[in-house]
């Protein structure tokens, strides 16, 4: 089984990241979260509906899949193509997106012309212009050298605050959690939620919760909240 007993609430708006290590399962959340897997028993409901959730939902993985074919700019407009969500899309949002989130000068690259950053960066745009309720991110960054991760890190947390995103991401990287989350949900072993913590600012650089946050994570035994 790759999910067990987890009940878990996210917030509108709320930024949560998933850390768990291989096995735990992060991304079946994710998939399942995202209507790309069904489950066997249990719910997800979305403001106490259970309606189909792929349409309300943006996925970025840990490769950007941009098509090779495609400039930057129509990347970023193919998304939209296909959303479900038409009334809400503005013609003119892939192109002010690009530019709002400092992509402006490679609109009119190809994919094959850009650094795995910038194409990651690409990757996320492209979710976001659907106006996601939820933006789902698989370890966005894991392919990613630290400095650039480093960057794009900011660069997130900035778009995910400026769009008003509800944003759940799966990571290995407690770092990672640490900068970006509202909250931390720790998976254990089987798929169950094994720890929670929310992060207010202060609780960031506080060492004891973060020393706790690394102790669960290398032995993710017990519950602790
Ligand atoms: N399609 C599938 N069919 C059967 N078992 C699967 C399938 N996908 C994943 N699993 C199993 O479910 C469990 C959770 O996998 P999942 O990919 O969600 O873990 P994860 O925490 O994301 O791992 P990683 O960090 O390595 O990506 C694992 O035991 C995995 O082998």
């Amino acid at each position: 089984m790759a999910l067990s007993g987890v009940d878990l609430t996210i917030g509108d708006r709320e930024f949560v990241a998933v850390l768990g290590k291989s096995g735990s399962g992060k991304s079946t959340l994710l998939r399942v979260l995202a209507g790309l897997d069904t489950l066997d028993s249990g719910i997800v409901e979305w403001s106490g509906s259970e309606s189909a959730t792929r349409s309300h939902t943006g996925v970025v993985f840990q490769q950007p899949l941009l098509m090779p074919w495609l400039t930057v700019l129509e990347n970023v407009e193919f998304g939209q193509r296909f959303a479900s969500q038409r009334d809400r899309i503005d013609g003119n949002r892939a192109r002010d997106l690009l530019s709002r989130f400092g992509l402006d000068a490679l609109a009119q690259r190809r994919p094959a012309q850009l650094s795995g950053g910038q194409a990651q960066r690409v990757a996320i745009i492209r979710a976001a212009a659907v106006a996601p309720r939820l933006l789902l991110l698989d370890e966005p960054f894991s392919a990613l050298d630290p400095a650039v991760r480093g960057d794009l890190r900011g660069w997130l947390a900035e778009l995910a605050d400026e769009l008003g995103m509800t944003v759940v991401l799966v990571t290995h990287d407690v770092e990672e959690a640490l900068e970006l989350a509202d909250r931390i949900v720790l998976l254990g072993d089987n798929g169950t939620i094994r720890g929670q913590w929310c992060l207010e600012s202060a609780d960031r650089v506080d060492p004891v919760l973060r020393s706790a946050i690394f102790d669960s994570y290398r032995d993710p035994v017990g519950e602790r909240s």
